[in-house]
């Protein structure tokens, strides 16, 4: 079956002329109509169009170019996302764009880490979310115009995990109702923000908060940073860029200290704590409430990681069907690289997790709108779920689309290196997402946590009733049961798939909890317990994460069958969860055999499914690829390009290299010329 209609995507910025021959046929033979798993993964054909309207109208916008940001210097990249931003402020008047949901789409199709993403995913949030009624109604109408620009600045030189550890200090000082904001040693600097060296005016700063030498915790504020007038720094701060990164050039991560700055006192966000004119304080109704809006990105974040993968994917699938290496016996047609099973087997479990985490990211989203309701009502009881579940999504998911772009980049040999491929800017530029947002060890142990109370509290009472993605804890007797896959169909039964991964992590929760105990036994305290098994905790909070993501991508697939999705595209879905889920088991083979949950029995037949698994994915996978419906703007790879004329678009670009821009090389008469020319 052929696609049932074309993508309406322009096919910018490659080089033009008849498609990839290759690539035409593979389309011709996709086993799905490709355009209805798209408006599948947008929401609908009605989304999808709007979608592609925005997609269009960024890629063919000379403003958003992306084909020259090789070539320039960092403060160059700066200053073109500034103007993309104006831009982008520009479209958003001409065109009508003010709903939250335009303006998001509006930024993704710009598909750059523009100095206001830290205005939009963090200051606005933190106004909403900490801010009091006035507060918002002061704040948020000049946010959202753009009149101030802010950023979160928490991180400082000195630490950003421990967040109790920070610190700035904002002493209250009751004879002016004003909060007076230090930087007392050289690790209270604030270090990293984004959008605070050189573009903010604002800033949401957390503090210590210290009432007549009273320590009342880490606190939001409202600072302002800069003139509104001339941008130029306030009295008593001092603010710069933090210097050249791994990469990121576009946006200024940025440094802030405080001389004795003085705010006044309802610049304190103060929806939940709060500080009367008297200086008495009120404590808010959950400890970690003034955490929320880094569990609302890290949210964000795991939505994230399944189009960003997908891109790797899309640019190493397709450039794998033009790319041709080798014919299989002398005097017959060299094979496309993708017929080959190694990179089918490097690519495909990578297309089955872009697609396993578009459900696990409609899962969080629908897991965090229910907790902003709670909240929003005084119910802070769904929190530890949601923080926990977050920050432990968030980590397995960055790690594995981190690990995964670099798969594919691999996976494109030679011409993965260059940077015209897209997969090394790609990279490093998304790698600091296992590390901001919560460094993902560092969350990890917070998933860990959790699991290890609701076991203990599991094991104390027979009989609890835990939520359902982590009640698999209450059910000790799982530990007994073995696995009986003993041929390749039973490994494709979603159930025992499931049981696997159940039991693997009951496995390791149970481990971790009886060597706490037994550190315990050998006489150290708790705390000291923990630290001993904390590479273990890690492996806890993957395991569990792996098996909230198999059981979403499950249960989506019945929810999609029940709802009357088309044979065709159930059936592919089907097949890319059965990869992903057999893929992971054969990754981590050593957790599932080490406590004899599977033996060789099970392990021939998975290996062997896993290989018919590849092989039916492989007449697909361009369709399913193209199923993405990336335009060339957002791959921003002359390997990717839509109509697969790889070579002839990274010739083209190749010339934009500054230093083609002459025959001669620069530096040729004064290194290279004497030796040359210098008798023998
Ligand atoms: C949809 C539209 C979106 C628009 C987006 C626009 C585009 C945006 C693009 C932007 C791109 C991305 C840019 C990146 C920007 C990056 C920003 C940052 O990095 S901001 C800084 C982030 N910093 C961190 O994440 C720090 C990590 N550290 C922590 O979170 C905490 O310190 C800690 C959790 C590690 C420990 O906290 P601590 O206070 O020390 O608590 P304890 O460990 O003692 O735990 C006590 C208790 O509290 C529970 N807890 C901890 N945190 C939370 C929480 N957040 N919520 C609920 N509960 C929490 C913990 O589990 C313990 O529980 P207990 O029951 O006692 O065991
Ligand atoms: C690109 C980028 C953008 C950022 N943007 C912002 C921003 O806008 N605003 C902001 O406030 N911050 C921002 N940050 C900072 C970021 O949030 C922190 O860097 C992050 O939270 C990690 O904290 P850290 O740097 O203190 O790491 P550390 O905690 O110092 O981690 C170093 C190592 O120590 C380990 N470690 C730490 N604690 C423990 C422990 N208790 N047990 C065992 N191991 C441990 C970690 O696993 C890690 O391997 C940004 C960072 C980057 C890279």
């Amino acid at each position: 079956m052929s696609s049932s209609s074309k993508p309406n995507l322009p096919v910018t910025n490659a080089v033009n002329g008849p498609p990839n021959a290759d690539l035409v046929r593979e389309r011709g033979a996709a086993s799905f109509p490709v355009r209805d798993l798209t408006y599948l993964v947008y929401g609908g054909q009605e989304r999808t169009e709007h979608l592609e309207r925005i997609a269009n109208m960024v890629a063919s916008d000379p403003v958003f170019r992306k084909t020259d940001r090789f070539f320039l210097s960092r403060t160059e990249q700066y200053r073109r996302s500034l103007e993309k931003v104006r831009h982008y402020k520009e479209l958003i008047a001409k065109h009508n764009l003010h709903s939250e949901l335009d303006q998001q789409d509006l930024r993704q199709a710009i598909d750059e880490d523009l100095p206001i993403g830290l205005h939009v995913g963090m200051f606005i949030p933190t106004i909403v979310g900490q801010g009091t009624d006035e507060q918002q109604k002061k704040w948020l109408p000049l946010a959202r115009a753009y009149k101030i620009i802010g950023t979160y600045a928490q991180t400082e030189l000195g630490h950003g995990s421990f967040i109790r550890g920070l610190e700035t200090v904002a002493t209250y000082d009751k004879s002016t109702q004003e909060f007076v904001l230090n930087s007392p040693t050289l690790t209270a600097t604030k270090w990293w923000p984004g959008a605070l060296g050189k573009t903010s005016t604002h800033c949401v700063v957390f503090a210590r908060l210290v009432i007549s030498d009273r320590e009342c915790g880490v606190h939001p504020f409202m600072v302002q940073l800069r003139s509104l007038e001339n941008h130029e720094p306030l009295k008593g701060i001092t603010v710069g860029d933090i210097g050249p990164k791994f990469a990121y050039e576009t946006m200024d991560n940025g440094f802030l200290r405080f001389d004795h700055v003085r705010i006044p006192r309802d610049h304190m966000l103060m929806r939940f704590a709060q500080v009367a004119a008297d200086g008495t304080y009120s404590t808010p109704p959950h400890s970690k409430v003034s955490y929320a809006t880094m569990v609302f990105m890290r949210a964000y974040i795991i939505g994230t990681a399944s189009s960003t993968l997908a891109k790797a994917v899309t640019i190493a699938v397709r450039y794998s069907c033009v790319r041709k290496q080798f014919p299989l016996r002398s005097g017959e047609p060299e094979q496309q690289i993708l017929n080959y099973q190694n990179q089918q087997a490097a690519l495909f479990p990578l297309l089955a997790t872009a697609y396993a985490f578009h459900f696990t990211g409609n899962y969080i989203r629908q897991m965090y709108s229910d907790f902003v309701r709670g909240m929003r009502a005084q119910d802070f009881s769904v929190l530890p779920e949601m923080h926990a579940t977050s920050a432990g999504l968030k980590s397995l998911t960055t790690w594995i689309a981190s690990a995964g772009i670099e798969t594919c980049r691999a996976s494109c040999g030679g011409h993965g290196y260059s940077k015209l491929s897209g997969l090394p800017s790609l990279y490093a530029n998304y790698i600091p997402a296992c590390t901001y947002e919560g460094d993902n060890t560092v969350m990890c142990f917070q998933l860990a946590r959790y699991l290890l109370k609701l076991y203990g509290k599991a094991q104390a009472k027979p009989g609890l009733r835990l939520p359902g993605n982590v009640s698999y804890l209450e059910k000790s007797t799982l530990l007994d049961e073995r696995c009986d896959a003993s041929t390749e169909e039973l490994w494709l039964d979603p159930a025992r798939q499931l049981h696997a991964y159940r039991n693997r992590a009951l496995r390791l929760v149970a481990n971790c909890a009886n060597r706490l105990v037994a550190e315990m036994q050998k006489g150290k305290d708790e705390v000291l317990a923990v630290e001993a098994i904390k590479s273990d905790m890690v492996k806890v909070a993957k395991a569990h994460s792996y098996y909230v993501v198999l059981n979403n991508f499950v249960n989506a697939i019945e929810q999609l069958r029940a709802s009357g999705t088309s044979t065709p595209i159930l059936r592919v879905l089907k097949t890319l969860c059965d990869l992903f889920a057999l893929h992971f088991i054969q990754a981590d083979l050593g957790d599932f055999l080490e406590y004899g949950y599977l033996s060789s029995l099970h392990t021939e037949p998975l290996h062997a499914q896993i290989r018919r698994l590849l092989e039916a994915i492989r007449p697909d996978a361009v369709a399913l690829v193209d199923a993405f419906n990336f335009t060339d703007h957002a791959l921003g790879s002359a390997l990717g390009v839509h109509n697969g004329r790889v070579y002839e678009t990274l010739f083209e670009w190749a010339q934009q290299e500054p230093l083609n821009k002459t025959q001669v090389a620069p530096g040729y008469h004064e290194y290279i010329k004497p030796f040359l020319l210098a008798k023998m």
